[in-house]
């Protein structure tokens, strides 16, 4: 499996005609992290992962992969660039009359000139990865929808993408199917250390899965960072997404009036309290994802930047090994 790779975005901007979605996304997706990208319906998120794909082209800024800036570069390398993806869309996107087996050699015999021997090979092994072993020869109409993004996703992972895309993997999952997918989408970059990103509409999976959250808000990135920047922030749009309230500047076709918020601050509101942090999904073999280890170095050099709560948050997280190491948390009484 290959590991991750960054992925820089820097001073996007994506219109349709005179209908601007989204301007000025600057951020960047450390190697091998789990990312979530959240936002009110609407503001250009599935847009955005078909930008980062070539299917769609942003007017201004760049993507850059391996050096390679995919807005710009030549459509050579913007093919073998987009072998570098994984994407798993939301209905699976499977070829309902073809069985499972078939669905996820689709890519090893489109792309690859691998023989049969060594296709079986692979698809065996990622249909164990995503548990469905036993399960080939059945058709993508003969089982639930969990089995569907599962087998999506042992078809994203085939050709061993550094990133893997995740078009809302949760939608018209139960709660309790969504616990085993985030379970099974920790576990995965465990293995494969490629960089994730996650769109999704489901708060626990906000608060749980991602190393790094980014939020979509009035046609720009309203904010990204670290779990503990978001998870902690009173930005009341930060706040209000991540929390699922009703209460806050996002109303049901995105912004409130000025009405309704006078409306609501007239009510005289009790300032809303940010919950504590629920923590985060750890894999299941009690080991630890190469990108924390990186992480942890990551958000340990820029602590000074962050505000006091996110910064509470950090130590919190530390074992006592790490507090050891970075030399932090004298005088806490929190013991991991
Ligand atoms: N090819 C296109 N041509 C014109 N407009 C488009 C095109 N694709 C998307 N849009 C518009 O871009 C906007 C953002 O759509 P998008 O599907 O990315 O939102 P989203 O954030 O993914 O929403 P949701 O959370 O509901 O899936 C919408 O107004 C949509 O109509």
């Amino acid at each position: 499996m290959g590991t991750g790779v960054e992925v820089k975005v820097e001073g996007l901007s994506k219109s349709f005609g005179r209908a601007n979605i989204w301007s000025d996304l600057t951020f960047t997706m450390p190697a091998g992290e789990i990312n979530v990208l959240l936002g009110p319906s609407g503001t250009g998120k599935s847009v955005f992962l078909k930008c980062l794909i070539g299917l769609l082209k942003p007017e201004h800024g760049s993507i850059v992969i391996h050096d390679t800036d995919l807005v710009r570069t030549n459509a050579d390398r913007l093919y073998e660039i987009r072998k570098l993806f994984g994407v798993l869309f939301q209905d699976g996107a499977l070829f309902g009359s073809m069985n499972l087996f078939d669905n996820i050699a689709f890519p090893l015999r489109e792309h690859t000139k691998k023989g049969e021997p060594e296709i079986r090979d692979i698809v065996m092994e990622k249909m164990d990865m995503v548990g469905l072993t036993g399960d080939e020869m059945k058709l993508p109409g003969e089982i639930s929808g969990g089995m569907r993004k599962r087998a999506g996703l042992a078809r994203a992972l085939v050709l061993d993408p550094e990133i893997v895309l995740f078009d809302e993997p949760d939608s018209g999952l139960d709660p309790v199917r969504t616990a085993y997918l985030n379970q099974l989408i920790v576990d995965l970059n465990q293995k494969t250390d490629s960089t994730f990103l996650i769109v999704t509409h489901d708060i626990n999976t906000a608060q749980t899965l991602p190393d790094n959250i980014g939020i979509m808000y009035h046609k720009h990135l309203a904010m990204f960072g670290p779990r503990e920047l978001l998870l902690t922030s009173e930005d009341p749009v930060v706040a209000q997404f991540l929390n699922g309230r009703k209460e806050g500047p996002i109303g049901m076709s995105e912004e409130k009036d000025a009405d309704e918020q006078a409306a609501e601050q007239a009510g005289n509101k009790p300032a809303f309290e940010v919950p504590p942090m629920k923590p985060q999904i750890m894999p299941t073999d009690g080991g630890k994802r190469a990108a924390q280890g990186r992480r942890l170095d990551r958000v340990m050099g820029m602590m000074h930047e962050l505000p006091p709560k996110a910064q509470q948050a950090i130590t919190d997280s530390l074992s006592a090994d790490e507090r050891h190491r970075y030399g932090v948390g004298v005088g806490s009484h929190r013991r991991h």
